[in-house]
């Protein structure tokens, strides 16, 4: 199954609840996509010699790993630690998680800056973008398993909201609008325009619109650096 992700209500109520809008408002990943969140399905039974992790890893040079367990009675200082998961923040780099036994809610900011919750259980691997409003919480199961990967040395840092004075941020904001010929292209399936993509976009544009080589299938989301 793939990942489910919808909008968010605006209720005070219990954060580890599901937060969906009556009726459920859902959000494709294709949509999470154009806000710079990827999204991959890995076998987290195999995670020790998984190849296509260790490809992922390969390709988007994650060097760094490491497995945190959130559980009341194996993370250090638990309370005080979901909470600042919570707060809504940025990081200066990508945040990937993998999840690898339990569930969690990731949410997001979108476009319009309302909130998108993603819910991510056993073999759902996520990256959110250096820049991007976000936060996080367990579900009503209290438990998950992740593994954290970053490219070199981590820097857990979070800056919390309001951070937008800061590069990174007006760097994702940037990347939030599609180039001319992103534009183009999803008006038109012309051969012509395919054509224009194909030369031109992916070499120019720095937006998240155009982050995908046409070598690559369809349904992967992975993107070249
Ligand atoms: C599943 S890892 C804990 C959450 C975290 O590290 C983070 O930065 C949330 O935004
Ligand atoms: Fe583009
Ligand atoms: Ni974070």
């Amino acid at each position: 199954m793939s990942l489910e992700a919808w909008y968010m209500d605006s209720s005070d109520e219990d954060q580890r609840k599901p937060h969906k809008l009556n009726p459920n408002q859902p959000v494709t990943l294709d949509e999470l996509k154009t806000l710079g969140v990827y999204y991959w399905k890995l076998n987290a039974d195999i995670y020790e010699t998984d190849p296509d992790l260790e490809q992922i890893r390969k390709e988007q040079g994650y060097s760094y790993m490491d497995i945190i367990t959130i559980h009341k009675d194996k993370l250090p200082n638990y309370e005080e630690k979901l909470k600042m998961f919570f707060e809504e923040h940025l990081h200066l780099d990508d945040e990937i998680r993998y999840i690898l036994d339990g569930r969690a809610y990731f949410d997001v900011r979108d476009k319009e800056d309302r909130w998108i919750r993603i819910s991510m259980s056993k073999g759902d691997l996520i990256t959110l973008p250096a820049g991007i409003y976000h936060r996080f919480t367990l579900d009503e199961t209290n438990y998950t398993k992740a593994m954290r990967l970053f490219v070199g040395e981590p820097v857990w840092k979070a800056y919390n909201r309001p951070a937008d004075d800061f590069d990174i941020r007006q760097k994702y904001l940037v990347s939030l609008s599609a180039c001319f010929f992103c534009v183009l292209r999803d008006d038109s399936s012309s051969y012509i325009v395919v054509r224009l993509k194909r030369t031109l976009s992916w070499r120019y544009c720095v937006g998240s619109c155009c982050t995908r080589p046409s070598s690559w299938p369809r349904d992967s989301f992975s993107r070249p650096r």
